[in-house]
């Protein structure tokens, strides 16, 4: 009874709150997926897809946020016009090509540059793990590695959480369940007014060049999948047992035993069968000739 009352509860209190207008811009280099992304979401979230006011824009109702989704070109001369949005946005969504190893480094400087913007600095970060159903794709916690990202966010007090994801791969009923709960996270943590963002305390600025002062914030890792089998190579395949004993080291084939030699002489038969044979058992006393 007292659940039901605190159910009723906090759905009155849900559908009381106001709702909330949400920019996020979608970043990441060129060819990571951003646009792939963003499509996936509108196919998931079909019936809530609202007008936009711009090209490039995408707006979508999810729970009781109105989304505002803004896909920049991430190719390196547009990368400039990035700074442009950072003050009118409350989060951001970068988008990693997971499989592109030759470009992770790239990656990094670049979503390095932007945390430490003081526009952009303290506000939530979603990282999606994008292209996982390629065979060379990077699991989410080896891009923590790879892109130094605790460190990263930490230095830059931004609130940060990684998922994997495959948005043209992905399952036709739309994005996997991973990408909307990120979007979900990113979401809750965004700052109620996009310029509030950055906590009190010394910038990014004053704070560069020397190690943060405590951990401001960990990385959540959402689902960090089993790394698929990889096929093995052929020099590392198991060879067959017999191939492996060189001539001439072939063990000696083994000697019968000497009570089975002698059953055999006795009853011409030979072999396991015959080995196993139950004894015929001596004949038992007759009863109540014990003890006589
Ligand atoms: N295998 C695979 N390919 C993908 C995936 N997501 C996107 N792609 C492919 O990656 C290429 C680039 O995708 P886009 O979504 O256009 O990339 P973008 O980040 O928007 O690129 P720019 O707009 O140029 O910055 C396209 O050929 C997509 O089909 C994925 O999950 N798996
Ligand atoms: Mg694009």
């Amino acid at each position: 009874m007292f659940h039901l009352f605190s159910h009723c509860w906090s759905w009155l209190q849900a559908i009381q709150e106001p709702i909330r207008k949400v920019t996020l811009l979608v970043l990441g280099l060129d060819n990571a997926g951003k646009t792939s992304v963003v499509m996936d979401l509108e196919r998931a979230l079909a019936g809530e897809v609202l007008p936009a006011a711009q090209p490039g824009q995408t707006c979508l109702r999810v729970d009781r946020f109105e989304v505002t989704l803004v896909d920049l070109p991430g190719g390196q001369r547009s990368r400039s016009a990035w700074r442009s949005h950072y003050s009118t946005a409350h989060g951001l969504l970068f988008v990693l090509d997971s499989s592109d190893l030759a470009r992770i480094e790239e990656a990094r400087k670049v979503l390095s540059r932007v945390l430490s913007h003081p526009d952009v600095s303290g506000k939530p970060l979603l990282l999606l793990a994008n292209k996982q159903d390629a065979a060379a794709a990077l699991l989410p916690c080896e891009l923590i590695e790879r892109l130094s990202l605790e460190r990263l966010v930490n230095e830059n007090r931004s609130p940060c959480r990684i998922e994997p994801c495959a948005a043209k791969r992905g399952p036709p009923a739309g994005p996997g369940r991973a990408t909307l709960q990120g979007l979900r996270w990113l979401l809750r943590a965004a700052p109620a007014a996009p310029a509030a963002a950055t906590p009190p305390g010394p910038g990014p600025r004053a704070a560069r060049g020397r190690p943060p002062a405590r951990r401001w914030v960990r990385v959540s890792l959402g689902a960090c999948p089993r790394p698929p089998p990889r096929p093995r190579p052929a020099a590392l395949a198991p060879t067959p047992r017999r191939a492996l004993a060189p001539a001439g080291t072939r063990r000696p084939p083994r000697r019968m035993p000497e009570a089975a030699r002698g059953r055999r002489a006795r009853t011409g038969r030979c072999g396991p069968a015959a080995a196993s044979r139950p004894r015929r058992r001596a004949p038992r006393a007759p009863a109540g000739g014990r003890g006589r």
